[in-house]
């Protein structure tokens, strides 16, 4: 790239700085797209965001990796609904594999790639009542659902010049922590933050109109449009949380809802500076 092509790039960028400056953007990391790799280009492009005055809080998953540390003590995952079967032991691992190892590692990540400053600070939601939840279905056990989000908490540490990264456990009302589906978790946060995006950063290009075939990607489509696939047969387990919370998030007050390709290094940037739209693109209304 020649040095002018170069200053092209950075121009392109000017008018979507201009749009986010000072906007909220949710960005949720799915434990099938962490990856060392992956994770230092999602850092810097979290960084970038933030030195151009982009609120960014990192929320992430770690679903792969809860399994495998399940299947290391001799448990077996068990899901219904795309939602884990939660037991007490299974809770005390899912607290360890998110908190203690995914939250870590890229808050990690991020403050490597910080300079003199580190910003990333982890949070999860159990802390001071961030994310409050009431028993999904007794036959989940500890599996909860977001009743409330305390999104000053997370406003104040951006005001701060802080980046939050969110791990996606909650708690009720007597403080016992319970297990939250962590597409669902960015969602409410997104909303009770009044985000203008959220972004789904996964291991497949985005909504596949035929999960085998990664050239039937859907560009974009409206939350209603969106709800139509969620039952189709070509939507598996996996991508139907994903599905019900971009059209929740969008039909909650989010402009945008983005599920893109996190293999992909700086798919964030892409996405959020180019004129280059990647993956699948959920919007309210039909106003494209
Ligand atoms: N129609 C579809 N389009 C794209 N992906 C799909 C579809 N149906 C099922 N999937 C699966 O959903 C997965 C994404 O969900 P999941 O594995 O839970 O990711 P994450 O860890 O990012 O939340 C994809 O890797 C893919 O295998
Ligand atoms: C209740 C429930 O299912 N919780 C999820 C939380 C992690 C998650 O959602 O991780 P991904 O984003 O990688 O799928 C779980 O235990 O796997």
């Amino acid at each position: 790239m020649t040095p002018t092509e170069t200053a092209q790039v950075l121009v392109e960028a000017l008018p979507y700085i201009r749009q986010f400056a000072g906007k909220s953007i949710v960005v949720k990391l799915g434990g099938a797209a962490i990856d060392r790799e992956s994770d230092l280009a999602l850092a810097q492009d979290v960084l970038l965001l933030r030195s151009v005055g982009v609120r960014c809080v990192l929320v992430h998953g770690g679903g792969p990796q809860v399994d495998t540390m399940l299947r290391r003590v001799g448990k077996e995952p068990e899901f219904r609904d795309g939602l884990r079967v939660t037991d007490e032991e299974t809770l005390e691992i899912v607290r360890m594999v998110l908190v203690g190892k995914i939250n870590r590692d890229l808050v990690a990540t991020i403050n490597s790639q910080a300079g003199a400053e580190p910003v990333a600070v982890g949070v999860s939601g159990e802390d001071a009542g961030l994310l409050t939840v009431t028993p999904a279905d007794r036959a989940l056990g500890f599996v909860g659902n977001v009743t409330g989000v305390r999104a000053e908490l997370l406003h104040r540490l951006l005001d701060d010049g802080l980046t939050p990264v969110v791990s996606t456990i909650g708690a009720n009302a007597e403080g016992q922590p319970y297990n939250v589906n962590a597409d669902e978790a960015a969602r409410a946060i997104a909303v009770a933050m009044q985000a203008e995006k959220i972004v789904y950063l996964t291991a497949v290009p985005g909504l596949l109109e035929d999960p085998k075939d990664e050239n039937t990607l859907v560009h974009r489509l409206t939350s209603a449009e969106l709800r139509d696939r969620i039952e189709h047969e070509s939507v598996g387990k996996g991508m139907i949380p994903k599905l019900k919370a971009c059209a929740d998030a969008v039909d909650q007050g989010v402009g945008f809802a983005h599920i893109i390709d996190g293999r992909v290094h700086h798919s964030l940037l892409i996405e959020l500076l180019t004129d280059h739209g990647v993956g699948t693109m959920v919007k309210r209304e039909a106003s494209w």
